[in-house]
């Protein structure tokens, strides 16, 4: 429930639609092609369940990942507690090399935020992986979650010897919005 399907609905056709999803049974696929430095890319984004039940369909999908978005609910502590258990499973199971992105989703819920920001930035420099705030609700982030790792991808596989290397930290860094921080009503 931390909002997985309703981020990737977000991304792939730019709208929330609140509540209206039964949880996610084994997996869920969408293509989606996106442009990347005049290229075109295609992404295979599978939506997994997250509940344990569905675990052992899910761990199968891990191993053919190019790269893993794991998402926790910012107003949900436990959630954001079972991320250092999801980076074991996918240490365990995925290629040594996928791109990982951790996210804080449902950022537009600030008042019954129960992990600040920096808790999360935190997390994510222990394990050396970008992060970022996201809403499925407000679209905040979403287009460019997607859009980063696309890129680290698409330069992972035309890389030259001597090509200089794609920094997905800072291109983060520098292309993401702060939700929260700076709208005033
Ligand atoms: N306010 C708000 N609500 C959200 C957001 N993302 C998801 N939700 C709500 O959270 C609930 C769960 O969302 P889902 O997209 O079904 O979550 P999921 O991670 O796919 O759930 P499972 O398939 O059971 O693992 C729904 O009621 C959504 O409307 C968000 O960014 N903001």
């Amino acid at each position: 429930g931390v909002g997985k399907t309703s981020l990737l609905v977000q991304f792939d056709q730019g709208k929330f639609i609140p509540g209206s999803f039964s949880a996610t049974v084994g997996i869920g696929f969408t293509n989606k092609e996106v442009t990347v430095d005049n290229v075109k890319v295609k992404l295979q984004i599978w939506d997994t369940a997250g509940q344990e039940r569905f675990r052992s369909v899910t761990h199968a999908y891990y191993r053919d990942a190019h790269a893993l978005l794991l998402l926790y609910d910012i107003t949900n502590k436990s959630s954001f507690d079972n991320i250092r258990a999801w980076l074991t499973e996918i240490h365990e199971y995925a290629q040594t090399d996928v791109v990982i992105m951790l996210l804080g989703n449902k950022a537009d819920m600030s008042s019954e935020r129960a992990i600040r920001r920096d808790e999360g930035e935190r997390l994510a420099r222990e394990y050396s992986v970008p992060f970022m705030e996201t809403s499925a609700k407000t679209g905040v982030n979403v287009e460019l979650a997607f859009t980063a790792v696309a890129k680290e991808l698409k330069h992972r596989a035309a890389r030259h010897p001597n090509e200089s290397k794609f920094q997905i930290h800072e291109y983060i860094e520098s292309q993401k919005e702060k939700s929260g921080c700076c709208s005033y009503f």
